[in-house]
């Protein structure tokens, strides 16, 4: 029987409920996980063709990152580690969406539209995050490589970015590092190790980081991480999934939107101590903290733009390169970043739709590209360009020391950070190393520059596909007259933005505004 026949009827193990359509969204695939066995499946037989495609191992990851327990989705992973490229989300979700009927034809359709080879050898990295249902889901994405003939590398329970990591290490042959988790470990705490251990203000004191796992994967990693760092940081994990649940009252994602603490930050931070939320699946990660009249202070996605992008940009200086550096930000970015960003610090900002996929892309224009979601979602990208110049710099020896000593800082920054994605805990160490590289507290971190206060709320609608936007989404284009109603409220505020967006994630419509606390005075 021929390859496509086998999958196709196999697939009758893994039913499509009849009628049931999805997207492949903002990040993959993502509802409840009782929908999601036949699209794994699907996912597992795309995977394959990709692979073939582009003679190279690609990536699936169950996860739905910080929704509801309840939920489950997935993510393809383009070879060099970065999200699948938009022509084959198509692919995606036509082939999620096809009945039993013509999944075969389906299939057929996109071998003919790619011409792929059938005959090539083929290889998937699956890994998982700790939702109930992720195993289950699993093994059906590794029922669909194994119909089409695929190589299974299985990792389990791993963070996102650890197999984007994992995939670009494969498909670099070994050149970005080794494709284990040792591996991973290995690379990240020996960078951090060599970049803080001239620091000034590497105290004991300093070296403590109060760190809620949201109850899920990036606990367990963390764990594994810390007897790799040889006391050089002293993380106290909380929510670390013993007994909470996934995200509930946790996590990155709650802590950003209801601007609190997550649950059990209180019984063990003193005032004034650092500490960080990660996501469901450790993509995502945002600093806080409690000062000493109790207020909750947040240190987003922007603020570690600006951290890291001020770090690299001294460095730059120091070691005198010419490499240009520029921030990727999103509309939801808050108005003070942006202008602390290009008008003190003088680099390039540009702004692009929401997700990851954009602003990486974005941030591949430049030598170094530093992009982060307001959520926290981010990481620095250093062109080809850039790491040659940083080498060599490292290998001169013609320069001064203190040109070779931001070199080797420079350096070792690129080996901490992740460049396949963000990633929480390789965020967490290089943001961990600039502080105390750079002798600062968490406080003054914070005050760099002061958000405006801001917004952002969720609103169900009968159909959020109504609402189309332009301009990076900062702008509706329909319905006709809902933006020009945004508008006349905006008027009336100082530094005042607002827009709506629908969301790719979810069914819902997402809200954001933000101003300053003065009103315009009213004119007579
Ligand atoms: C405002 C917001 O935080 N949106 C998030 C959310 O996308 P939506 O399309 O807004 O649902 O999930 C994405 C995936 O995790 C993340 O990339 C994005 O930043
Ligand atoms: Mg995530």
């Amino acid at each position: 029987m021929d390859q496509l026949e086998k999958a196709s009827q196999k697939s009758m193990l893994h039913p499509k409920p009849k009628g049931l359509m999805l997207q492949y969204g903002t990040a993959g695939f993502r509802t409840t996980a009782k929908h999601l066995d036949h699209v794994m499946f699907r996912m597992g037989l795309l995977a394959t063709l990709r692979s073939r495609k582009t003679k190279s191992t690609i990536g699936v990851m169950v996860t739905a990152s910080h929704n509801p327990e309840e939920d489950n989705g997935l993510k393809l992973i383009d070879p060099m580690g970065e999200m699948v490229t938009p022509s084959w989300e198509g692919y995606a979700t036509q082939l999620a969406n096809a009945e039993q009927e013509v999944l075969c034809s389906a299939l057929k359709d996109i071998i003919e539209k790619e011409t792929i080879n059938m005959s090539e050898t083929a290889s998937v990295f699956v890994g998982r995050d700790t939702r109930p249902s992720s195993q289950r889901l699993s093994q059906a994405v590794l029922d669909g490589v194994s119909c089409l003939g695929g190589q299974i590398q299985d990792y389990g329970l791993v963070t996102t970015p650890q197999l984007h990591y994992m995939v670009r290490c494969r498909n670099t042959h070994g050149c970005y590092g080794t494709d284990t988790l040792q591996g991973y470990y290995q690379k990240l705490s020996q960078a951090f190790i060599e970049l803080t251990k001239n620091a000034r203000n590497h105290t004991d004191d300093q070296k403590r980081l109060l760190v809620d796992g949201a109850n899920g994967i990036g606990a367990l990693k963390v764990r594994e991480l810390e007897a790799c760092l040889q006391s050089e940081l002293q993380m106290v994990l909380f929510n670390d999934g013993s007994n909470g649940k996934l995200n509930y009252l946790c996590g990155a994602d709650y802590v950003k939107v209801q601007q609190k603490p997550p649950q059990g930050q209180l019984e063990y931070s003193p005032w004034c101590e650092r500490c960080c939320s990660f996501d469901g699946d450790a993509d995502r990660i945002v600093y806080y903290y409690n000062d000493s009249d109790g207020s909750f202070h947040l240190l987003d996605g922007d603020k570690i733009a600006t951290l890291i992008s001020t770090y690299l940009k001294e460095l730059l200086t120091q070691a005198g390169l010419n490499l240009q550096i520029a921030v990727v930000q999103t509309a939801y970015a808050n108005g003070s970043s942006t202008q602390y960003l290009e008008d003190i610090m003088k680099v390039t900002v540009s702004c692009t739709k929401t997700g990851v996929k954009h602003l990486h892309h974005a941030a591949q224009k430049f030598d170094i590209g530093v992009y982060f979601e307001a959520n926290g979602h981010g990481t620095a990208l250093f062109s080809e360009k850039a790491e040659k110049e940083i080498q060599q710099l490292v290998k001169d020896p013609n320069v001064s020391d203190e040109k070779k000593h931001a070199a080797k800082l420079l350096e070792n920054t690129i080996n901490l950070i992740n460049q396949a994605t963000g990633d929480a805990i390789s965020d967490m160490l290089v943001i961990e190393a600039v502080l105390a590289i750079r002798g600062m507290t968490v406080q003054e971190w914070d005050s760099i520059y002061t958000d405006l206060p801001n917004r952002q709320l969720t609103v169900k609608v009968a159909d959020r596909r109504m609402i189309d936007t332009a301009d990076a989404e900062r702008r509706a284009v329909t319905p006709a007259g809902l933006q020009d109603s945004i508008d006349a409220l905006v008027k009336k505020y100082t530094k005042a933005r607002a827009f709506v967006r629908p969301s790719g994630t979810e069914d819902l419509v997402r809200v954001y505004a933000e101003m300053s606390w003065h009103m315009k005075s009213q004119s007579p």
